[in-house]
């Protein structure tokens, strides 16, 4: 008992305080991998983004993982331990994110494709990092909190990846107030600090691993091997899995990094938020806005993952009332603000990511106790459905509503299901080659679609890309502080007058409302204030989602027929998909 006294690990505020040192590759990851969601359509007027610029951009980031980084990354974790793989791999992160930085405020030159492939190099090398990171994050919980709290311990470790998700597709728009290379500074910034907050976790994991070899502690021998790997996909509840993970995850992470366009251009929303959209705190938007989502990601873990800590029911009955107390307060008090954000195209999509923080915890505690696991991915699967067809052949904004929340509810259950059932279809000793395989070939299915989403809006919507590109062409071609609201006019109008694709939609423009328009908003002076105006006047139409979203509808058919086959596979191979956690058919 004395040794056990000795390490670090046994004192639960160390536990806790590595946890917040760790958990910051986590945030920092996943909000410099999404933030480019908010910023799509200030990308496309500032510096001349198309579409599919955008989707090669963020489809790209998977490339290394797509060849087998995530393996090298989990073999290299098992050598060197998750110190030097933090390390080394964090700092590939955060050397990617400074690249793309740096790309776009144009320091390795201001001609676009210079810019488009500097900011794409940056994001490979990102992405490099990015999954060996997180690994590297879930097998340090797991090194400090097994035998203690690691459930909730995993679940704020990936609840604050989702908040990292939801703050940079919220904030991203703030924080660049029309520039971009702001908001991409900020993003790297943050992997950075996240950064220095592992290196000063590593001297306490030296100190640990000292002491854990006095307990003779040894680390989870997950190694990848080929072998396994092989043993693996010929087992057909494990493809059926594997698949569902592709098709699933396809449909939800690309759909996320497009929804505020999808938004913006298909049910109206808006792209910047109007000032009494604000909240204030100290003098700034910028965190008096992020202070909404820590604090609703605080409630989420109150509300979803606390309670299984307190033991005694009375205790937790006290204990949920005074937090729902609490929440119905902090809701009152931002009542009105929330009802602008749910009609701003950032603001609204990053509730998807931020939900799963209160739901996959509680879809998790119902797989354990009551299983279901196999037929939750058809009801999941079932959901993803409705919410791209919802989206994608109607234009009513209570549909979209509804298809996000249903899109939320699929992205909580669905990996509340799936990752415990792996556990239940592949042996302990090879989880690390099964979670390894999986990740990679989902990479496949995310790369394709992230880059094949944007290429389709520009395939759909040729004429509006030209006439955009024209538009913002022209508008930088001026320097906006020294024009007239007048040369701006004709500016534009000169291009209507010329041939090309985007003749027609710019020929259809009402010149004499535009200028009004501009006058009465004070002379905007950058080009994507004017662009944004144009927009919102309908001047420049939206683009046309209803294809791209469509082709998301069909991975959606293809997961409700891999989870069926799930079921189907499981039925014979008997791994106890449908029960509880610690059940087996056998014990029937
Ligand atoms: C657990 C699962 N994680 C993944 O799918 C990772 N491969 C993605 C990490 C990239 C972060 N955007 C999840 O997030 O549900």
């Amino acid at each position: 008992m004395d040794t056990i006294k000795k390490s670090l690990r046994h004192t639960p505020a160390m536990r806790w305080l590595m946890l917040l040192l760790i958990s910051g590759l986590t945030f920092g990851t996943y909000w410099f991998q999404d933030f480019f969601g908010g910023l799509k359509t200030i990308m496309e007027n500032d510096m001349g983004f198309t579409s599919e610029e955008f989707g090669r951009l963020i489809g790209l980031t998977t490339i290394a993982n797509m060849f087998g980084m995530i393996i090298v990354g989990g073999i290299i974790l098992d050598k060197w331990g998750v110190r030097m793989a933090g390390i080394v791999f964090g700092g590939i992160a955060t050397l990617g994110a400074s690249i793309t930085a740096l790309a776009s405020a144009g320091f390795f030159g201001e001609d676009h494709s210079t810019m488009l492939n500097m900011m794409i190099l940056g994001r490979i090398l990102f992405g490099s990092g990015l999954e060996v990171v997180c690994v590297v994050a879930t097998r340090t919980a797991v090194k400090w909190f097994k035998g203690y709290e690691l459930a909730l311990a995993m679940a704020l470790n990936m609840g604050l990846g989702r908040l990292g998700s939801a703050m940079g597709i919220a904030l991203a728009p703030d924080i660049a107030n029309g520039s971009v290379p702001s908001a991409v500074t900020f993003a790297a910034t943050l992997i950075g600090i996240a950064l220095i907050m592992f290196l000063i976790y590593s001297v306490f994991d030296i100190k640990l691993d000292r002491q854990e070899k006095v307990e003779g502690a040894e680390e989870d021998g997950e190694d990848f091997k080929f072998s396994d790997l092989v043993k693996l996909i010929t087992n057909k509840s494990f493809l059926f899995i594997a698949l569902l993970c592709v098709a699933f995850y396809s449909a939800v992470f690309p759909f996320i990094q497009y929804a505020p366009d999808i938004l913006i251009n298909k049910f109206e929303f808006s792209i910047l938020l109007p000032e009494n959209g604000n909240i204030e705190l100290f003098g700034s938007t910028s965190l008096g806005n992020a202070s909404v989502f820590v604090a609703l990601y605080i409630f989420a873990i109150a509300f979803a993952a606390i309670p299984k800590q307190i033991k005694n029911i009375n205790t937790r009955r006290v204990y949920m009332a005074v937090i729902a107390l609490l929440f119905a307060g902090f809701l009152a008090s931002i009542w009105d603000v929330m009802g602008i954000w749910l009609q701003n195209g950032s603001k609204t999509a990053a509730l998807i990511p931020l939900g799963t923080i209160i739901f996959t915890p509680i879809f998790g505690s119902y797989v354990d106790s009551k299983g279901k696991a196999a037929s939750l991915m058809i009801l999941g699967a079932l959901l993803l459905i409705f919410a791209h067809v919802s989206m994608s052949l109607f234009n009513y904004d209570w549909l979209a509503y509804l298809g996000l929340i249903s899109l939320g509810i699929a992205f909580s259950l669905v990996p509340a299901a799936m990752w415990p059932s792996v556990a239940k279809i592949v042996a302990e000793n090879r989880l690390g080659t099964a979670y390894a395989s999986m990740f990679t070939i989902q990479n496949w299915g995310l790369g394709l679609f992230f880059w094949g989403i944007g290429a389709m809006v520009d395939w759909f919507n040729p004429k509006i890309v030209a006439a955009k590109q024209a538009i913002a062409d022209q508008l930088h071609a001026f320097n906006l502080k020294d024009n007239t609201i007048t040369t701006i006019r004709n500016g534009l109008q000169d291009i209507g007058l010329a041939s090309g694709q985007e003749r027609e939609v710019i020929q259809e423009m009402r010149f004499d409302e535009i200028s009004t328009q501009l006058a009465a908003n004070n002379s905007p002076e950058k080009v994507d204030e004017v662009m944004n105006y144009l927009s919102s006047l309908g001047e420049i139409p939206a683009y046309d989602y209803t294809y791209p979203i469509l082709a998301l509808v069909g991975l959606g058919v293809i997961s409700i027929y891999l989870a069926f086959q799930l079921k189907k596979a499981d039925a014979k191979q008997r791994y106890g998909l449908e029960l509880p956690s610690g059940q087996t058919p056998d014990d029937e």
